[in-house]
C-alpha cells in the first residue's frame, strides 16, 4: 500500500479548492490519512460535515493546526496573512505550511512576518478552478491534468518541497516550480487579465442594453457567452487577486489596450492581413491547448 504524504492533514477554507482537496485525500490512497476542515462559517463547516469529505471539521483554526502535519490554506488571498499568523503559533515543530492564493508576491510577503524557524512554507497554485465558489462546488477531479505551480522561497527545506510535490502529483496535477514575481507575471496575463475582461465586457453589454432599451444581453451570441461564465466569478475573490496583483496586472492590461488600439487601427484601414494574422495567432494557440489537454 502507498504510504500517505501526511498523516494529518488541516485544511483551511474548504470551498471550491479546499473541498476538492479533501474529496481527492477521502477518493484516492497516499495523500493523507486523516483531514481536518476548519472554516470560518459555521454554516460552511455544516455542510462540509454533511457531505462527509473531512475527518474532523472545526471553527478552531488553531486547533486544528495543533495536530497536522501540513497546514493547506484555501482561503481567499486577501485573508491568507491574517489565517497565517491564526494557525502559526499553534503548528507543531517541522510542519508544513502551504497555501493555494493565485497571487504569490503579496500573499507571501503576508504570510512572512508570522513565520517561524521550524515551519516549512511552501507557497502553491492550481491552475484549475471554475467559476463556483464553496464546499458544493467541490470534485476530487478538479487538478487532474491541470499545472500547480510551485514558488518555494530560497530557504524553503528541500524535503517539505519534494513532499509537496508528491502531494499534487498525486492529485493529478502537473508540477512546475518558478518564482514568486515570475509567477504573477504569467498569471496576470493568462488568468487575471483575461477575468478584468470578462467583468469589464459584461458591464459594458449591461450599460448599452440600458442605454438603448434593447436586448443586447437577450441576444448575445456564443462568443458573449463565453465570457459569461468567468464573469459569474466570486467577487471578493478576484477583488483581492486584481488589488493584490496590481502591477503586473496594470502592465499587462497596458500592453493588451495597445494591442487593441493596433487591431482598431487595421479595421479602420481594412488592413486584411493585420486582421487575419491576429485572428490565426488566437487558433494557433487553441489548437495547442486542445493538443496538450489544456482545453
Ligand atoms: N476558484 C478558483 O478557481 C481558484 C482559486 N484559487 C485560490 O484559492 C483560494 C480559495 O478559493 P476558492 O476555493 O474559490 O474560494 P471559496 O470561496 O470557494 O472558499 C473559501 C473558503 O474560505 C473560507 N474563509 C474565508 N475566510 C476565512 C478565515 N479567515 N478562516 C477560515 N476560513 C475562511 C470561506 O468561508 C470559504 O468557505 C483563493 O485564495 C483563490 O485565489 C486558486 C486556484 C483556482
Ligand atoms: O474558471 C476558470 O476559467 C478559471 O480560470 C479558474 C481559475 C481561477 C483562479 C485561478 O487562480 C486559477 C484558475
Amino acid at each position: 500500500m502507498t504510504e500517505a504524504v501526511f498523516e494529518t492533514l488541516a485544511v483551511v477554507g474548504p470551498g471550491l479548492i479546499g473541498s476538492s482537496v479533501l474529496r481527492r485525500v477521502r477518493e484516492f490512497p497516499g495523500l493523507a490519512r486523516r483531514t481536518i476542515a476548519v472554516d470560518i462559517d459555521p454554516a460552511v463547516c455544516a455542510r462540509v460535515q454533511e457531505l462527509g469529505i473531512a475527518d474532523e471539521v472545526t471553527t478552531d483554526a488553531a486547533e486544528a493546526a495543533a495536530q497536522a502535519d501540513c497546514v493547506l490554506l484555501c482561503v481567499p488571498a486577501g485573508a491568507m496573512g491574517h489565517v497565517a499568523a491564526s494557525v502559526l503559533p499553534a503548528m507543531k515543530p517541522g510542519a508544513i505550511l502551504s497555501e493555494v492564493g493565485s497571487v504569490k508576491v503579496s500573499v507571501i510577503e503576508a504570510i512572512t512576518p508570522y513565520l517561524r524557524p521550524d515551519i516549512a512554507y511552501v507557497p502553491v497554485h492550481p491552475m484549475a478552478g471554475t467559476e463556483f465558489s464553496g464546499p458544493d462546488a467541490g470534485f476530487a477531479t478538479l487538478f487532474e491534468d491541470r499545472w500547480c505551480l510551485l514558488t518555494p522561497l530560497e530557504d524553503t527545506p528541500h524535503e517539505a518541497i519534494e513532499a509537496t510535490l508528491t502531494f499534487w502529483e498525486r492529485c493529478g496535477s502537473r508540477l512546475r516550480e518558478m518564482t514568486p514575481a515570475h509567477h504573477d507575471r504569467v498569471c496576470a496575463i493568462v488568468s487575471h487579465l483575461p477575468h478584468l475582461l470578462a467583468f469589464t465586457i459584461c458591464g459594458t453589454a449591461d450599460d448599452l442594453a440600458d442605454e438603448t432599451r434593447s436586448e443586447v444581453l437577450d441576444f448575445a451570441a456564443s462568443g458573449f457567452r463565453d465570457f459569461t461564465r468567468i464573469a459569474a466569478s466570486d467577487p471578493i475573490m478576484w477583488r483581492d487577486i486584481f488589488l493584490l496583483n496590481r502591477k503586473a496586472l496594470l502592465e499587462m492590461l497596458a500592453r493588451f489596450t495597445e494591442d487593441a488600439q493596433a487591431m482598431a487601427r487595421a479595421i479602420r484601414w481594412a488592413d486584411e492581413e493585420y486582421i487575419v494574422d491576429r485572428i490565426e495567432r488566437g487558433r494557433k494557440i487553441r489548437k495547442s491547448l486542445i493538443q496538450n489537454r489544456q482545453a
